[in-house]
């Protein structure tokens, strides 16, 4: 786990796969803390005005990974709740800048949990190999959110208002 001391101002950074929560807790903790709020995904679809997934199509997923660590590079909001894409964990120079932003929050929430939240992972455009379960790309992205995050909130049997109320406690927000 990541140890560096929490910026000022304290913005807040979440991180996790796809499902697990990190749109409507961001959406939440900004609600309620007053921070402004940017989701990055939004952020990208805005700039190239296009769906992720026609994106992904059009770039492949590696294109893809490139254009989200750029977009996620020219963020200069420090002191607000950041909503990530579930992908921005493979670029090193992505997590580095949002470091500097606010305090990185993993959002987990196990397999089984995001399984029921969707079944559509290919149509929502989520950079998964194809034949690959949800449950594989949750263990080979592990490691990745593990290595970044500063706080790690077991979200997998937390409603969202529970969620926010955990990272306001944590973070003294
Ligand atoms: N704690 C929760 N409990 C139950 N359902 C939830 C919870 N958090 C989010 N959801 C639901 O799960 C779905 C995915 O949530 P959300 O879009 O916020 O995830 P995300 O992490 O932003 O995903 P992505 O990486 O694709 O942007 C939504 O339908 C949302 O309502
Ligand atoms: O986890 C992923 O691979 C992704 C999640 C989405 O939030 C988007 O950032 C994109 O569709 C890729
Ligand atoms: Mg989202």
């Amino acid at each position: 786990m990541a140890s560096e001391n929490p910026p000022d101002p304290p913005g807040v950074v979440l991180i996790g796969m796809p499902g697990s929560g990190k749109s409507t807790v961001g959406k939440l903790l900004s609600e309620q803390t007053g921070l402004p709020f940017l989701d990055t995904d939004a952020l990208i679809e805005s700039g190239e005005s296009k769906r992720l997934a026609e994106i992904i199509a059009e770039h492949t997923a590696e294109g893809f990974r490139t254009i989200e660590s750029s977009y996620v590079q020219s963020i200069q909001s420090a002191g607000s709740v950041i909503s990530t894409g579930g992908s921005v964990c493979y670029s090193p120079q992505a997590m580095q800048h949002l470091s500097t932003l606010g305090t990185i929050v993993w959002l987990d929430v196990s397999p089984d949990v995001l399984e029921q939240r969707f079944s559509d992972a290919f149509e929502r455009g989520v950079l998964i190999e194809p034949g690959t379960s949800l449950s594989d790309l949750y263990h080979s992205r592990f490691p990745l959110y593990e290595k970044y995050a500063q706080l790690k909130i077991d979200a997998s049997l937390l409603t969202p208002p529970e969620i926010v109320s955990q990272i306001r406690q944590q973070l003294a927000l």
